[in-house]
């Protein structure tokens, strides 16, 4: 019989410190039913990649939150690719693949790096400076470069981080979390809407690519707003809280941060390193489509199954030491981007932004130092920080 669980990981206290519970997930089997939500729970790598890659019997387009959109009305239009199964999610996700692709990035690099050189510099005002990494650094910079690498108006921006906070608390039960935020988060949601239409758009940019794969026909004028939407809900809050964690890490490992100064190998891994260990997405969920058995369990088709990503970079069976932040390991294979079919189709604009800012402190920075305890916020998804107190020491 499979294993239960009366723990909620939506609760409070889990949200703000996981471990203890993913734990207690993996030690309990591959599967687990978690009697607090009715849903199916895998917290080891193993389960949680093979239901990433088996897109057949573990499908998104019932929705990859809680809410079952077989029989729930969804709180905005579905996602043409986090939301879609084949056949349509394929052209979208062949569109945004290519928008995002390798010539987009080189030209990005050039002016990202300009742009963390200039921000770094604009801080370091002194030999010494105390900030909060999350404010300055972490939500700063992708907010600096980003939205222009989009294309939309600088008007309104400050709907963005609150839209994300909404959208990634609303993929969870309706909890506090949710409820709270509800009213103004059809502001938000209405404000992204409008900025994905063609005529906002700037005549460069990552929406005036999607608008021109429009114009071609590799998808219709009605889904180009939607796959517009896709980066500016996915694009944002997940790199500042991918950063965020980097900084966290780097401040809470002095070895770790003398060995990017030495070695400059290691820079490639500091980021993917920094999203398996913090994992700011930690959780989706997918519907199975039959009865499928997991281990010596069968889940029931039409059941919500919730892997759990972060518990799956910390799998002891998968990683040594997975609560060590180590630039010696090779992190590949770590499901903070996800893997499979819906593999992050963005991964590489966050690394971009992560190196060109790492970078940009490198050159300058001899130390970093947590200045003080750096603070959690809850979300039901996302794990992040509120804010991260750094002493940052120029070289
Ligand atoms: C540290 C930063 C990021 C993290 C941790 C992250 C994480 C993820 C994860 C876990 C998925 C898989 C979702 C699933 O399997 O249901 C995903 C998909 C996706 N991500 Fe990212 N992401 C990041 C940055 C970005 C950026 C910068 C963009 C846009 C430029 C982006 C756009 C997307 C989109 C559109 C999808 C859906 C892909 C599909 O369903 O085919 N992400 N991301
Ligand atoms: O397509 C979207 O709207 C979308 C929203 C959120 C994500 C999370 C996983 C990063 C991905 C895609």
């Amino acid at each position: 019989t499979v294993p239960v669980t009366h723990d909620d990981p939506f609760s409070v206290e889990v949200l703000t410190d996981p471990l203890p519970f993913q734990a207690a997930l993996r030690d309990a089997g591959p599967v687990v039913h978690l009697a607090a939500h009715d849903v199916y729970a895998m917290g080891r790598y193993a389960e949680v990649r093979a239901a990433l890659v088996d897109w057949q019997r573990f499908c998104s387009s019932a929705g990859v939150g809680l809410a079952n959109f077989r029989t729930e009305e969804p709180w905005r239009p579905p996602s043409l690719l986090l939301e879609a199964d084949p056949p349509r999610h394929d052209a979208p996700r062949r569109v945004l693949s290519a928008v995002l692709g390798p010539r987009a990035l080189r030209r990005l690099r050039e002016r990202w790096f300009a742009a963390a050189r200039e921000h770094v510099d604009a801080l370091l005002d002194d030999r010494v400076v105390e900030l909060d990494g999350m404010a300055a650094l972490a939500a700063a910079f992708p907010l600096r470069v980003f939205p222009d690498a989009v294309g939309i108006p600088r008007e309104g921006r400050e709907h963005l981080l609150p839209y994300g906070e909404f959208l990634f608390n609303a993929f969870g039960p309706p909890n506090a979390l949710v409820t709270h935020a509800a009213a103004a988060a059809t502001e938000h949601a209405a404000w992204v809407a409008a900025q994905c239409t063609r005529e906002v758009l700037a005549d460069e940019g990552f929406g005036a690519d999607i608008w021109a794969a429009a114009d071609r026909g590799d998808i219709t004028a009605e889904q180009a707003p939607l796959v517009v939407r896709s980066l500016l809900s996915a694009g944002i809050d997940t790199t500042v809280h991918g950063l965020g964690w980097l900084l966290h890490a780097l401040a809470t490992h002095p070895d770790q941060w003398e060995l990017l100064r030495t070695d400059e190998s290691r820079r490639r891994v500091a980021f993917d390193e920094a999203v398996r260990w913090g994992s700011p997405v930690q959780t989706f969920f997918r519907v199975a489509e039959t009865d499928v058995p997991i281990g010596d369990v069968v889940v029931p088709a039409g059941a919500k199954i919730l892997m759990y990503l972060g518990s799956a970079n910390h799998d002891p069976r998968a990683w040594d030491a997975p609560e060590r932040y180590d630039l010696r390991r090779d992190p590949s294979g770590h499901v903070g981007f996800g893997f499979g079919l819906h593999q992050c189709v963005g991964q590489h604009v966050a690394r971009l932004e992560s190196e060109a800012l790492l970078t940009a402190l490198l050159e300058r920075v001899e130390r970093i130092e947590p200045a003080g305890e750096p603070v959690r916020r809850a979300n039901n998804t996302m794990r992040e920080w509120a804010s991260v107190p750094l002493r940052l020491t120029t070289s």
